[in-house]
């Protein structure tokens, strides 16, 4: 009888065990389809580590991201994968992966990852940075192309050198609370932001406390706010973004944000038309995007959303790559020693360098290029995402995934670059330097004294390179040079080991940590004549006046 009884008590018992266990698998099943809906349809991936969690998958750290993948692609190799929530993400560590994926299949691999909050409701679609690939896309590089490719950029020259030639004189004057005070690398920024006010909208910045300058520095701000990796929901949640807007706070945000945006950015583009009408407008970004508006089928807010994307993309990132080279010559002062030389040789010290100086200055062109591979300022790179399926080494990339190849890990690779981690201009005066081809930035400025060295990555891949690029190089060369014309460039206490070369922020475009530097004027000859420039400038007038004012 109790035999019959406990028989009868197993019999549910069982069947209990076997409902729960096939329900906890359907489960499994089904969260393992929805996390891996992307991975599971195609299989044949590249390895990657161990998720971090089975619902988020990788947390990659958000301080200094590129070291993290740096330390993976040193064990997993050319290509792994990591998995961002439900995505996969391909990190390509090496210059094999990137350039096989990045510009060898660029038709393939030149889109960019989603960003509901960025790129919908705040750019309105309008950032190119952050814009899919497309015909939208096609037709601002279109018009980017007509307005900063080499020969336009040739005619920013002037701006560039005479804008060097004020840099110049403010770090002369650093300490000094008279209008040349303030640390080096806001010197350096003010150079940076005057370049690109002037070649977007005719507008030279004076100081950095300029409304205009801190209006677009704000937008940029809530910009970097919205594009951190997690920072929005609607990102995380894209469906979210059906809610009506009077129900949904996210929304509300992007669109108040958008707003501000484009009040900011079309206001220039009217003030830039104002001063055109009135014969006042030196040709730039916005004038000869007004010429050619109907013709190239523009609207306003497409000519405003171009222009307002070039301060975020040219400004900080020219800025930074300053300090880096102030960094490196503070750590390595052979370097700038060898510098000297050449400058000496080349210009003497009566007068200050110009473009037509750089083609014979091979060390300063190798310095360049080493300040960019170096320290690399987008370290982590730029995501892009596949439009189609993509295949390496036998895996599968499915289409609508995202790659990334980050310049840190790629810059820092030993058998690309002996002694990575030291700066040594001299590596790339050994391989040829700018003269060198391969990448599609050279493509982009192929035979020209600044064309990116052979293997460079600093501006980025394939079709989406940086289209900057012929400004930044020349905003880079006669900056550097002007610089070591100038001066003995040191850390503080004379200790050039005391530098910390990783102390960067965690930003897209990375910018190195404040630090000190002493800029002394190599003999007072060399002050002389960078005051006597200055006269010519307006710069020291206009010191005076502001001295006067206050
Ligand atoms: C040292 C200075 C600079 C560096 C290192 C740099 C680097 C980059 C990188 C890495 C990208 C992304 C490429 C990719 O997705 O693979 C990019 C895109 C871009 N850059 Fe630059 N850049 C610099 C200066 C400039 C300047 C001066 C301008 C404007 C005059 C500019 C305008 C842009 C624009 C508009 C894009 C977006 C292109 C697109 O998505 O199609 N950049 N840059």
């Amino acid at each position: 009888m109790s035999q019959l009884l406990s028989s009868l008590i197993e019999l549910p018992t069982q069947t209990l065990v076997l409902a729960t266990a096939v329900a906890v698998g359907a489960a499994a099943l089904l969260v393992h389809a929805y996390l891996f809906d992307a991975v599971g349809k195609h299989g044949n991936l590249p390895p990657g580590p161990p998720v971090d969690s089975l619902f988020s998958g990788h947390r990659i750290p958000s301080t200094h991201p590129w070291r993290y993948l740096e330390k993976l692609t040193e064990e997993y190799g050319d290509i792994f994968t990591l998995r961002i929530g439900r995505s996969p993400l391909f990190v390509l560590g090496r210059a094999s992966s990137a350039h096989r994926i990045l510009e060898k299949q660029s038709a393939l691999s030149s889109s960019r990852p989603r960003l509901v909050l960025a790129g919908e409701l705040l750019s309105n679609n309008k950032r190119i940075l952050l814009m899919p690939y497309g015909d939208q896309w096609r037709l601002y590089r279109k018009a980017m192309h007509e307005t900063l490719n080499d020969t336009v950029a040739k005619q920013y020259e002037p701006i560039q050198e005479r804008e060097a030639r004020i840099a110049t004189l403010h770090l002369g004057r650093l300490g000094q609370a008279d209008g040349g005070g303030g640390d080096f690398q806001r010197v350096l920024h003010r150079y940076a932001a005057s370049v690109i006010m002037q070649v977007t909208y005719d507008y030279q910045v004076q100081t950095l406390d300029d409304p205009l300058v801190r209006s677009v520095a704000q937008r940029g701000h809530a910009l970097a706010m919205c594009i951190r990796p997690g920072a929005s929901v609607l990102d995380r949640y894209p469906l979210l973004e059906h809610v009506p807007t009077w129900l949904n706070p996210w929304k509300q945000e992007g669109l108040r944000l958008r707003k501000l945006e484009q009040e900011l950015y079309l206001g220039q583009v009217i003030k830039v038309r104002e001063r055109m009408e009135r014969g006042e407008c030196a040709p730039c970004f916005v004038s000869k995007m007004t010429e050619r508006q109907q013709e190239l089928g523009l609207t306003d807010l497409d000519v405003a959303g171009m222009s307002g994307s070039l301060f975020g993309a040219g400004s900080d990132t020219t800025a930074s790559a300053l300090s880096i080279f102030v960094m490196a010559v503070c750590r390595y002062p052979a370097v700038l020693a060898r510098l000297h030389e050449e400058l000496d040789r080349v210009v003497s010290r009566d007068r200050m360098p110009t473009f037509d100086d750089i083609p014979q200055m091979p060390y300063v062109r190798a310095t360049v290029q080493e300040v960019l591979r170096w320290r690399p300022v987008s370290a982590g790179g730029f995501q892009h995402s596949l439009t189609a399926d993509v295949e390496y080494k036998g895996y599968v990339l499915p289409k609508g995934s995202t790659v990334v190849g980050p310049h840190w890990s790629i810059s820092r690779d030993e058998h690309e670059y002996p002694e990575h981690d030291v700066f040594k201009p001299e590596r790339f005066l050994q391989s040829g330097g700018a003269e060198a081809n391969g990448t599609s930035a050279q493509d982009e400025v192929k035979g020209t004294w600044f064309a990116p060295a052979r293997g460079s990555v600093a501006f980025g891949f394939g079709r989406r390179v940086c289209p900057g690029l012929n400004v930044a190089m020349r905003s880079l060369h006669i900056n550097i040079a002007c610089m070591a014309w100038a001066f003995d460039i040191a850390q503080p206490d004379g200790r050039p080991e005391r530098v910390d070369t990783f102390a960067f922020n965690s930003a897209a475009n990375s910018h190195p940590l404040p630090f000190d530097a002493t800029f002394t004027y190599r003999d007072p000859a060399r002050k002389g004549v960078v005051e006597e420039e200055n006269i010519a400038t307006g710069e020291l007038d206009r010191i005076a006046a502001s001295r006067g004012a206050t």
